[in-house]
């Protein structure tokens, strides 16, 4: 049984029901990383949300979306919310959002073990350490001590990896998670994002612009143009035998071992005008 199976996934937004995403269909296996690159607006991040159950209310959503053999779709808030964090977890791009500005990093964690698990505080204070140095950081008391905006970006959104796997989930979306960073920043988030996935043994669905980034993480990506998905193989079968003209224009113009971390793909505009084909 496929951890994630997404059949025929359709979204609609509104009255005049926009189609964000036309029937996409896609497994993730326990364990298994996939990449979903895509330009702006392509429905990557509402394929996140759908996944999350944190869909807006004007979404008309239909197909099917069954995570650990269950079906997500139609059920209510609270079975919903015992999925998120413990079995499935999100890392949104702007950590700043993602955080209380209010409330002390080590709680915030602490917040998400405790509601999954009934972990006492003493106990849970330990974990959390031991997560938020796990992630990377280097004074892991101190972090847990500090409010969000006492930390830089890379230490708050390593704050957030932390959050989002201290339950020990079986799949863990990344929207964009280091696109927010500076270059060298970027890099040392992804590498710890990919120890941390390693050492669980999680499943992650990868969104990201950015070819270099994707190939840091995953082996298998997904191209997603105007809420479609119109090519899905390995990065490497990818990036050396592109068959949609969407994905060779994409290569064409940002040979992956070219593009420097943090660049942007070509938006489907310039493809069309730019004469990638
Ligand atoms: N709440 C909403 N109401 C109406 N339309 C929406 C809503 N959320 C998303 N959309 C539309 O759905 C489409 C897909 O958006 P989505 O945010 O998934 O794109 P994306 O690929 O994640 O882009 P980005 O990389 O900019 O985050 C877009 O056309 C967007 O305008």
């Amino acid at each position: 049984m496929s951890l994630l199976e997404i059949s025929d996934l359709g979204i609609e937004f509104g009255r005049r029901r926009v189609r964000a995403l036309d029937g996409i269909s896609f497994t993730i296996e326990p364990g298994q990383r996939l990449g979903l690159i895509g330009e702006s607006g392509s429905g990557k991040t509402v394929t996140a949300l759908a996944v999350m159950g944190l869909l807006p209310p004007n979404a008309v959503v239909s197909g099917s979306i069954r995570l650990a053999g269950d079906e997500l779709l139609g059920l209510d808030e609270g079975e919903l919310a015992k999925r998120r964090g413990k079995l499935v977890s999100m890392v949104f791009q702007e950590p700043m959002t993602a955080l209380d500005p209010t409330m002390r990093v080590g709680r915030q964690v602490a917040e998400v073990l405790r509601l999954h698990t009934g972990t006492e505080s003493g106990p849970a204070r330990e974990r959390v350490v031991a997560m938020l140095a796990d992630v990377g950081l280097d004074d892991p008391q101190r972090v847990a001590d500090a409010f969000p905006h006492q930390l830089s970006g890379g230490q708050r959104q390593r704050a957030i990896l932390a959050m989002a796997l201290i339950n020990s989930p079986e799949l863990v979306i990344c929207d964009e998670p280091t696109t927010a960073l500076d270059v060298t920043v970027q890099a040392m988030v992804l590498q710890k994002l990919d120890q941390a996935l390693t050492a669980s043994g999680a499943a992650c669905l990868f969104i990201t612009h950015d070819l270099a980034v994707v190939s840091q993480v995953c082996d298998q990506v997904m191209v997603m143009l105007d809420g479609r998905i119109v090519e899905a193989g390995s990065v490497e079968k990818l990036f050396t035998n592109p068959e949609h003209p969407y994905t060779r224009g994409l290569v064409a113009t940002a040979r992956l071992d070219q593009v420097p971390p943090g660049q942007r793909l070509p938006v489907v505009e310039d493809f069309y005008s730019g004469g990638h084909r």
